[in-house]
């Protein structure tokens, strides 16, 4: 946690949900509309095919929706590419840029993931830049290069905290169950936080990061109590309302 920084609970649904998910959405919203709200701000970021569905039903909730990429440009010849003016368009406010499933699966540098974040707050979206090693870098101990590269290369120097968001997610820790330890957590974060500051000054001290991988009800208090960690994007657990909810009552214990 950082004192004066609201958190932001995060879910990714990732290439998953149908209308039979729905439900998984009335949860969310119910949990948070019984008092979580008053701890943390809350998130889903689904595939397109459900923005306009969920944004309906998180309707007067202090949910908000997100999409999970967006093109660099507003439009165009682009098949199979979403505008973040069309994801604001259904509903979406925030937009995840970057992260390590489509650096992999779709060869985006961090100049990309940098065109993403602009065309983001362009179309009126919260940018959500993703950065975080694989376990080869770990264990060549280069954790503190690759996100001094990739935050260097991936932030638009116009930044301002209330459009846009870090997240810290080691690659190796991302749907294995395998996370980092609160110790190894709190220095990613706090070079996170260095880089933020010498990037875009002050500004970088009101910018949340959030960390990501793995997380789960069960490790919750710890990750998410850890210096510097401003809320957590959640994968596998946010895909049920009570694993996600779970989550975000952290805040009620720390
Ligand atoms: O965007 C979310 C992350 O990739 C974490 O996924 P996970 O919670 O399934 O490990």
């Amino acid at each position: 946690m950082t004192p004066g920084i609201r958190p932001l609970v995060a879910g990714n649904w990732k290439m998953n949900g149908t209308e039979a998910s729905l439900g998984e959405i009335h949860g969310i919203r119910n949990g948070f509309m019984s008092g979580l709200d008053a701890e943390v701000d809350a998130l889903l970021c689904l595939p397109a095919t459900l923005i306009t569905r969920a944004a309906s039903i998180f309707s007067g909730s202090p949910v908000a929706v997100g999409g999970q990429d967006c093109h660099a440009k507003a439009s165009g010849a682009h098949t199979g590419d979403i505008a973040a003016e069309m994801l604001h368009d259904a509903g979406a406010r925030y937009v995840i840029v970057g992260h390590s499933e489509r650096r992999t699966d779709h060869g985006e540098k961090d100049s990309d993931v940098h065109g993403k974040a602009e065309a983001a707050w362009r179309g009126g979206l919260t940018a959500i830049i993703c950065v975080g090693e694989t376990d080869a870098e770990r264990r060549a101990n280069a954790t503190p290069d690759v996100l001094t590269r990739q935050i260097g290369g991936s932030l638009p120097r116009a930044a301002v905290a209330s459009t846009t968001v870090i997240a810290y997610e080691p690659v190796w820790a991302i749907g294995t169950g395998l996370t980092p330890t609160a110790e190894d957590v709190k220095r990613a974060h706090a070079h996170l936080r260095a880089e933020l500051v010498r990037l875009i000054g002050e500004e970088g001290n009101k910018v949340r990061i959030l960390y990501g991988g793995s997380v789960k009800p069960s490790n919750a208090v710890e990750l998410l109590g850890v210096e510097n960690v401003d809320g957590a994007l959640v994968g596998g657990a946010s895909l049920k309302a009570s694993d996600f909810l779970g989550i975000a009552e952290a805040y009620r214990k720390l």
